[in-house]
């Protein structure tokens, strides 16, 4: 990509979603995708976990979806990330704007630093903003266990607190005054499942690279310094056929709730017998969700596959659980 240098104005605005594990994005994610805008996204997701299944969660609308599978955007797939953008570029018209959805552990710093160090991409991208989810229920608890969810506060342009339903109006103002308190220049807005209007997030002009270098001085040199958890754990189980419903939910349901305070978040696509939609499961710790949503294809496998993620796991119970619930 030897072309020659692109205004600021020509730049394909670049949105960064981010937020912790089970906070919201994908649900902002499929909201943007689902509204009438008139505009074209390319969308690039990445998720923590062996199985993709965030791919499958976002809706299929005319957009591109890349994925990026099998480690933090962050660091072992930043290459990745450097690679789908020069791709992009190359078709560069057929669409407007580019949204990248991180994992929830991912912090945001080396995301939007390439977009300024890389110089392929500074000159044909720009990052509008970053903008982060928050769950309102449990961001005060990983703010003192997780510190890429302090980052991902720290580092946003946007905030939306978001599932304001689970929450008083007490315990919303405590973890609002918490939020203020690590970032007091992002717009905040208090949202149930995401819904806002869509110029609330994108098109926002917002990213203020001062303001990031007074937080980060070093946000320009290579090799950003990055801690990981380093006790993270994924788990992916896949079962090459149906599940049964009645060993499946409650199964699902009773282990979420025994392993829920260590089970960050677990989701899952399975196949039910005589069941043409893909039965979809969601949880972060113990609240669970699930629903059918979208038929299977007729040339795809009814393949049931779930993932959780989280610390103290126990991978053996995991998996011989969910086996012994195959059809
Ligand atoms: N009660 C409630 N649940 C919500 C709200 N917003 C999202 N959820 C649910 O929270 C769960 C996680 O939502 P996602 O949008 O998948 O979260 P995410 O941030 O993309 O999750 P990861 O990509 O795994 O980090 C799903 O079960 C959603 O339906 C909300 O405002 N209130």
């Amino acid at each position: 990509m030897s072309e020659a240098k692109t205004s600021s104005e020509e730049k394909i605005p670049v949105t960064v979603l981010t937020g912790y594990l089970g906070a919201g994005k994908t649900t902002l994610l499929n909201r943007i995708l689902s509204e009438e805008h008139g505009k074209r996204y390319a969308v690039v997701v990445n998720e923590f976990g062996e199985v993709g299944i965030d791919n499958d969660l976002v809706v299929g609308a005319d957009e591109e979806v890349f994925e990026m599978n099998n480690g933090c955007i962050c660091c072992t797939v930043r290459g990745d990330l450097i690679r789908i953008m020069d791709g992009l570029m190359k078709r560069k018209g057929r669409f407007d704007a580019i949204i990248v959805e991180t994992t929830g552990l991912a912090d945001p710093a080396p995301v939007a630093q390439t977009f300024f160090v890389d110089q392929d991409v500074s000159d044909n991208a720009r990052l509008d903003a970053v903008v982060t989810v928050a769950d309102a229920k449990w961001l005060a608890e990983r703010l003192k266990d997780a510190p890429e969810a302090k980052n991902q506060i720290a580092f946003a342009d946007v905030i939306l607190l978001n599932k304001v339903d689970l929450v008083s109006a007490d315990e919303l103002a405590e973890v609002e005054s918490r939020i203020r308190a690590i970032n007091p220049y992002a717009r905040l807005h208090r949202t149930e499942r995401c819904s806002i209007p869509i110029d609330e997030v994108l098109g926002r002009n917002a990213f203020d690279l001062e303001r990031i270098l007074d937080l980060e001085p070093d946000f320009l040199e290579e090799g950003h310094h990055h801690h990981h958890d380093e006790d993270m754990q994924s788990v992916s189980v896949t079962i090459e056929g149906e599940v049964d419903p009645n060993k499946f939910m409650p199964w699902i349901s009773n282990y979420t709730q025994v392993e829920g305070p260590s089970i960050l978040r677990c989701k899952g696509i399975v196949a039910f017998p005589d069941e043409p939609k893909r039965f979809v499961f969601q949880g972060v710790h113990m609240i669970l969700d699930g629903d059918v949503q979208g038929e299977w294809r007729a040339d795809e496998t009814r393949r049931s596959r779930v993932v959780f993620i989280g610390r103290d796991l126990k991978p053996d119970e995991i998996r011989e659980g969910f086996l012994a619930c195959a059809a």
